[in-house]
C-alpha cells in the first residue's frame, strides 16, 4: 500500500502521508525506515538537526525501493541561515544523504529574531535552479513570515510544515496556505501519543469506523488537506499509520474532532521559538 499522490503548487508532487524520523538513528533508525518503506512509505522527513540524514540515505538504498520513487524531506537549520550558508547547507545534506537531489527541502525555522530567512529562502531558490532540490519550502512559517518571502521573492513555498493536531488544527493558518496554494504538512500529527488517542471524540469515531484512533486523527489530517507525517520505529505502528485511505470521515466527524482544539502541544510560537 502506497499513499497517493497530491499536486504541489510547483508541478512536482508528494505523498499525502510520510514517515517522520525525528529521533529514527543509527542502526535501529535504519531499520526501521529500512521497514517503512517496505510497508509502502514513499515521504521520509528529516532534517540536519535530527542528525539522521547518513541514516536515511542509508536506509533507502539498503530498501531497494526506486530513489525515484521516493520524496526525501530535509531542512536547513537556523544556524545555517544567509544566502552562502543555505547553499552550503543544501550542499552538505546531499553529501550526507549520498544523493543527487533532495525533493522538498525546508528552511526549519524562521528565528525572526536572526532576520535572515529571506536570504536562505534566495538560495533555496537559487539550489532549485542548480537542481540541488527539487521543492522548495518552509516550516514553522507565520502567515507574516509567508507574506514577506512573497513580497520580497516572489517565489510561494511549495509546502510549509507547522504543527498541526487535532488539538492545534491551524485554521487561518491552513486556509491562508489554501489561498496561495502552499500545502500543509502537519507536524506531530498525532500529538505526540498524548491523552489525544484516549479522547472520547475519537475513540467513538474509531468504533464507528471499526478503525484504531490512531486512523482516525490520521484520516481527519487527510481530510483537511494536510500531509501528516507520523513517526514510529515500530512496523506494525507504522503499517497501521499509512492504512486510512480505505475510509471516510463524515463532515461532522471532521469537525467534531477539530473542535478539541486547546492549543499548542508546547511553546513552539515561530515568533519566539528558534532553534539553531
Ligand atoms: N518541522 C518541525 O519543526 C517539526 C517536525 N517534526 C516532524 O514530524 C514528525 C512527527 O512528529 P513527532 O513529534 O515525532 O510526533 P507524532 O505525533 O508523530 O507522534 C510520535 C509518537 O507517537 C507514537 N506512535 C506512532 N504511531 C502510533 C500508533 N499507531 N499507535 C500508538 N502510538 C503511535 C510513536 O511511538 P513509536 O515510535 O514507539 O511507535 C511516538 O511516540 C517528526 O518525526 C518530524 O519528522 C516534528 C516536530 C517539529
Ligand atoms: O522535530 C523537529 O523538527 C524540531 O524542530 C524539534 O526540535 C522540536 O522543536 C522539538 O522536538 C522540541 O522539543
Amino acid at each position: 500500500m502506497t499513499a497517493p499522490l497530491r499536486s504541489l503548487n510547483d508541478g512536482n508532487s508528494l505523498p499525502q502521508l510520510g514517515l517522520g524520523t525525528y529521533q529514527l538513528n543509527d542502526g535501529a533508525g535504519v531499520a526501521a525506515m529500512v521497514g517503512a518503506l517496505e510497508s509502502g512509505y514513499r515521504l521520509l522527513d528529516s532534517a540536519v538537526n535530527y542528525g539522521n540524514e547518513e541514516a536515511v540515505g542509508e536506509a533507502l538504498r539498503r530498501s531497494g525501493v526506486d530513489r525515484s520513487d521516493v520524496s526525501v524531506t530535509t531542512k536547513v537549520p537556523g544556524r545555517d541561515h544567509g544566502f552562502d550558508e543555505t547553499l552550503a547547507s543544501i550542499s552538505g545534506s546531499l553529501d550526507r544523504l549520498g544523493l543527487d537531489w533532495v525533493d522538498l527541502h525546508l528552511i526549519h525555522w524562521p528565528n525572526p529574531s536572526v532576520d535572515r530567512y529571506v536570504d536562505a529562502w534566495r538560495a533555496m531558490i537559487k539550489a532549485r535552479e542548480h537542481g540541488m532540490v527539487r521543492s522548495i519550502g518552509v516550516s514553522n512559517f507565520t502567515i507574516a513570515h509567508l507574506e514577506r518571502l512573497i513580497d520580497e521573492t516572489g517565489v510561494v513555498p511549495a509546502v510549509n510544515q507547522v504543527e498541526l493536531h487535532p488539538y492545534f488544527p491551524q485554521g487561518d493558518q491552513r486556509a491562508f496556505h489554501a489561498e496561495h496554494g502552499i500545502a500543509t504538512e502537519s507536524w506531530s500529527p498525532l500529538a505526540r501519543r498524548t491523552e489525544l488517542l484516549a479522547e472520547p471524540v475519537i475513540t467513538e469515531i474509531a468504533d464507528g469506523h471499526g478503525r484504531t484512533p490512531t486512523q482516525v486523527v490520521l484520516r481527519w489530517h487527510v481530510q483537511l488537506g494536510s500531509i501528516p507525517i507520523p513517526k514510529s520505529a515500530d512496523a506494525t505502528r507504522q503499517r497501521e499509520n499509512l492504512d486510512v485511505f480505505g475510509f471516510t470521515l463524515a463532515p461532522d466527524e471532521v469537525e467534531a474532532i477539530s473542535g478539541l482544539e486547546r492549543g499548542r502541544l508546547w511553546d513552539g510560537d515561530p515568533d519566539t521559538h528558534e532553534e539553531m
